[in-house]
């Protein structure tokens, strides 16, 4: 599509928003700002509010309390037809009887939009998702992918300010869905529409948005790009939900503004303190971890812990271990191509700089949720 094509994006403003069905909270008190032409992914894990979130949007379902705008205006009481929204779900919601094409012109139809105009934008529609060459065949003539780009299709080709799309690659198998990330994020860079989309899979999310709000049992833990999710997570819940971790484990002792923890015996120090009351745990990323033989000479501002290999995998790229330590816990690490390599059984010591670790507070429920 060319710039001159460009739609521009609507903003969504919602505030201190709950929604409660009986005694039950599915949403309680979340607060979500999505700028215009963003492409924000809604993730957690199943039950955690994620698609309650994208129905109060799109209106179908009504807020308990809070508010919620898009575009700058209040859309309480707004039925949904006439938010002017383009929607996708998971399970493709064409029309069986109709072709493609007629699918794809539905919307159109509904505005009044005739003739010459219908066939071109229908026509547009298609050629953004390559399947101008399918306009005559019926759903049940194509695969769950070509099905899933005719809706996308369908969900954009009245130009709407918003796309909601909720796990819309989820019945597809991985290849087909991560080449299908790719073209819906051509999409959206091409053009500048507000994108929300709902996914369990942090991976996707990260390939995906410009940023993600992570759900958590009704409540957002943290909204922010991948990157800063990754590398500062607010809460051990996000810290583990996105990427890989080693969670550690001890009793801490405080000292002016360092935190040591005796783990199996043997003491880190990180950086920092909590709040105080707050029970601290450390959180490693396995590429900010390195392995080097038990005995080796330790680098100044370095923690060790000593552990034996459990697990070695080569990748390719590199290896990934998981090695056990004293106190039973399991540390994975990511070797780049070139380290040294270990075999299982091999004694080592799991090396990491104080910088590079992650002070969190512990949180139960990181654990109860993730299994
Ligand atoms: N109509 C309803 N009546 C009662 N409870 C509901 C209703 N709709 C949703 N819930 C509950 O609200 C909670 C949040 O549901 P929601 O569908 O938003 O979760 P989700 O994060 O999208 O999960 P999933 O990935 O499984 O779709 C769940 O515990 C769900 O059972």
């Amino acid at each position: 599509m060319h710039a001159s094509q460009r739609s521009t994006g609507a903003a969504i403003e919602i505030r201190k928003a709950s929604k409660r069905y009986g005694a039950f909270t599915a949403l309680n008190d979340i607060d979500l700002d999505i700028r215009p032409g963003e492409f924000m992914t809604l993730l957690g894990p199943s039950g955690s509010g994620k698609t309650t979130t994208l129905n109060l949007i799109a209106g179908f379902t009504d807020i308990t309390s809070g508010t919620l705008q898009i575009g700058g205006k209040s859309v309480t009481g707004l039925p949904s037809h006439k938010r002017n929204i383009g929607v996708v779900f998971q399970h493709y919601a064409l029309f069986p009887h109709m072709t493609v094409g007629k699918n794809v012109a539905y919307p159109l139809a509904l505005r009044g939009i005739k003739g010459d105009e219908r066939a071109k934008r229908v026509r547009r529609a298609l050629d953004m998702v390559k399947m101008a060459d399918f306009a005559h065949r019926y759903p049940s003539e194509l695969s769950g992918g070509q099905q899933q780009r005719v809706a996308l299709a369908r969900a954009l080709v009245f130009d709407p300010p918003l796309l909601l799309m909720d796990e819309p690659l989820g019945a597809l198998d991985k290849k087909l869905r991560e080449w299908l990330q790719l073209e819906i994020k051509r999409i959206h860079r091409e053009l500048g529409t507000t994108f929300v989309y709902v996914t369990h899979d942090q991976e996707e999310a990260l390939v995906l948005s410009d940023r993600i709000a992570v759900f958590n049992g009704g409540r957002i833990e943290q909204i922010g790009t991948g990157r800063e999710l990754y590398d500062t997570p607010a809460t051990l819940f996000v810290g583990r939900f996105i990427g890989e971790s080693t969670v550690l484990r001890g009793s801490a002792e405080v000292s002016g503004d360092e935190t040591a923890m005796v783990i199996g015996g043997q003491k880190v120090f990180a950086h920092g303190r909590l709040a105080d009351g707050a029970r601290p745990v450390i959180l490693l990323r396995p590429e900010r971890v390195a392995l080097k033989r038990a005995g080796a000479d330790v680098v100044a501002g370095e923690n060790r812990l000593t552990g034996t290999i459990a697990e070695a995998i080569y990748l390719g790229s590199g290896s990934k271990y998981e090695v056990r330590l004293s106190d039973g816990t399991i540390a994975v690490v990511r070797s780049p191509l070139g380290a040294t390599d270990f075999v299982i059984g091999d004694t080592v010591d799991v090396t990491f700089l104080r910088s590079d670790l992650i002070l969190l507070p512990d949180d139960a429920s990181a654990d109860v949720t993730l299994t």
